[in-house]
């Protein structure tokens, strides 16, 4: 993997410095002598990075804030400190210097859309960047995999299991989940349900289900508050405390299970999502077969079965099946909740859009107790909207997908971008582009059924596009259908109050709706 373009090679480390100093200065000095030339040492290495990064970098160029070209820093005071606060920050940045940004060091961000398939197109091969990509805690996982070729042979040993026929296959399972979910929130009648977290519920259990045939009966938590999710939340604001602090990562993850309890008691859920998994996965690793009494294929059925072409894959291990089990579960519920979460909020504010939806359905599904299977909901073209309208809304992942350029130099917007450059453009610049969809901010399903939608479909990019977007999409899709229809056509809501606050996120990696969320009383509809 080529390292990031970043120190001149003539610039030691200041440890290293650090080192040379002490082995001379150390014969005989005052402690005192060696601790003030020390400070002196890392001031003045300090200040000679800074100076070549804001005089003499390659990207000294690009406009941007001073301190973001002088130090990752800058990044981190809105990750870590502002809480998830970078991507709000993006469109400050790109009103003030223009479509290229440069936002740290060496990473450059894009706000003209046009940059998002020359940066993640199909036929771009660039690794995704390493220091954000280890931060997640699961280095072994398909989605940390850095190294383009070796992604993709993993991707094809586990894509079968995510294909459309494979869905198909499986749609009874979504579809069961989806049936708990509504019978649970007819018991809000008289009290309002959390929205929010009814449909983090649903979509994690289904994935728990979909990936590993077990249940993790959050739906049956009382008011949708289960530890797991609590354990979600606990655990991802520390991706940006591991992206910037990684020895912090090194200690919560190599002193023994107690003491990281101990250090940052929100560890615990996480360790314990991963004990479990780790039963299951023991169970298999150790006796194969027992992968036949399973009632349906998971993905471990994919992993340990041999695949034509993918010998050279390293063996699997533990602790492999570990991180993915881990990645998928993250992967495959908060995306999909949040997208219900923020569809229904503005199908709730906008009661046209919401009876239009409501028609299409009551006329395609006259009997909303018989059941309706995805590819007939696949048809209908308002749903269609409304869910590509909260895929838009929602953004699916908000962070932007940092890429390492490589290995030579390319063109990004009419302009040679050096080989070992971050890159990057967050969804919501593109989503939220007046020019592309006009009153970005509006809920309008209608949007997508002009004669020029076609076009706005490429402009769609919440699962990303090209080699390394989403492995999950044929799932989420089927996912979105049969919760959008099935809350829809069988239950009426009454939120008594809306607020723009239950949708308003901070971001890490995906967006969280902290503090207020969205709640409402549920009754069935009338037929
Ligand atoms: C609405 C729902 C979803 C959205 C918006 C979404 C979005 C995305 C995006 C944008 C990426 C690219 C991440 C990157 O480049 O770092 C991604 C990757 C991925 N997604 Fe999803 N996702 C969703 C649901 C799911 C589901 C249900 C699964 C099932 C397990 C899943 C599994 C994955 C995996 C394994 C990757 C990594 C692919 C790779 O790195 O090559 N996603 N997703």
């Amino acid at each position: 993997m080529k390292r990031v373009l970043d120190l001149p090679a003539t610039m030691p480390a200041p440890p290293v410095l650090i080192l040379v100093w002490l082995k001379t200065a150390l014969a005989g000095t005052p402690l005192s002598l060696v601790a003030s030339t020390t400070a002196v040492v890392i001031v003045a290495y300090i200040a000679a990075l800074s100076a070549f990064r804001l005089w003499f970098h390659p990207l000294t160029k690009y406009p941007g804030p001073p301190l973001a070209a002088a130090t990752t820093w800058y990044r981190a005071y809105f990750d870590v400190f502002l809480d998830g606060g970078w991507v709000h920050h993006l469109e400050y940045l790109h009103s003030t210097y223009g479509p290229i940004v440069r936002v740290a060091p060496n990473e450059l961000h894009f706000g003209d859309p046009r940059a998002h398939s020359e940066i993640y197109g199909m036929n771009q091969r660039f690794a995704k960047e390493p220091v954000l990509y280890t931060s997640f805690a699961t280095d072994e996982s398909v989605f940390a995999l850095f190294d383009f070729h070796e992604a993709m042979q993993r991707r094809n040993l586990i894509g079968p299991f995510f294909s459309r026929k494979a869905i198909l296959n499986l749609e009874n399972v979504v579809q069961s989940k989806i049936d708990i979910l509504v019978s649970r929130l007819l018991d809000y009648k008289d009290k309002a349900a959390n929205l929010d977290l009814a449909y983090r519920c649903t979509s994690l259990e289904i994935i728990t289900s979909y990936c590993f045939a077990q249940s993790s009966n959050v739906l049956d938590a009382d008011g949708f508050h289960h530890d797991i999710l609590d354990a979600m939340d606990a655990t991802l604001p520390m991706i940006w405390v591991f992206k910037h602090f990684p020895w912090i990562k090194a200690i919560l993850l190599n002193v023994p299970e107690w003491m990281a309890s101990y250090l940052k008691p929100s560890t615990v859920g996480i360790l314990e999502q991963r004990r479990q998994m780790g039963a299951q996965i023991d169970q298999i690793m150790k006796d194969p077969s027992s992968l036949e009494s399973i009632h349906h294929e998971t993905i471990y059925h994919y992993f340990l079965t041999p695949q034509p072409g993918n010998d050279r894959l390293p063996p699997v291990t533990r602790e492999w099946l570990l991180d993915e089990g881990i990645y998928m579960r993250f992967a495959g519920s908060d995306t999909v909740g949040n997208v219900c979460t923020v569809g229904t909020y503005h199908l709730l504010s906008n009661p046209k859009v919401k009876a239009t939806l409501l028609r299409e359905l009551q006329e395609a599904w006259p009997d909303k107790d018989s059941s309706m299977s995805y590819e007939a909901l696949e048809k209908l073209p308002y749903l269609t909207a409304v869910i590509k309208e909260s895929l838009r809304m929602a953004s699916g992942i908000v962070t932007p997908l940092p890429r390492v350029v490589g290995p030579t130099d390319v063109e990004i917007l009419g302009e040679k971008i050096p080989a070992g450059t971050v890159v990057a453009m967050g969804h919501t610049m593109v989503h939220r582009n007046p020019e592309i969809f006009h009153d970005p901010d509006q809920f309008m399903p209608e949007r997508w059924l002009q004669d020029d939608a076609q076009s706005l479909d490429r402009y769609l990019v919440a699962f990303s596009k090209g080699p390394r977007s989403c492995l999950g999409i044929n799932l989420a899709w089927c996912e979105l259908y049969l919760i959008f229809a099935n809350m829809f056509r069988k239950l009426d809501f009454d939120p008594k109050e809306l607020s723009i606050e239950d949708v308003n996120f901070r971001e890490y990696f995906v967006p969280v709706i902290k503090g207020h969320h969205l709640h409402a009383v549920v009754k069935s509809t009338a037929a």
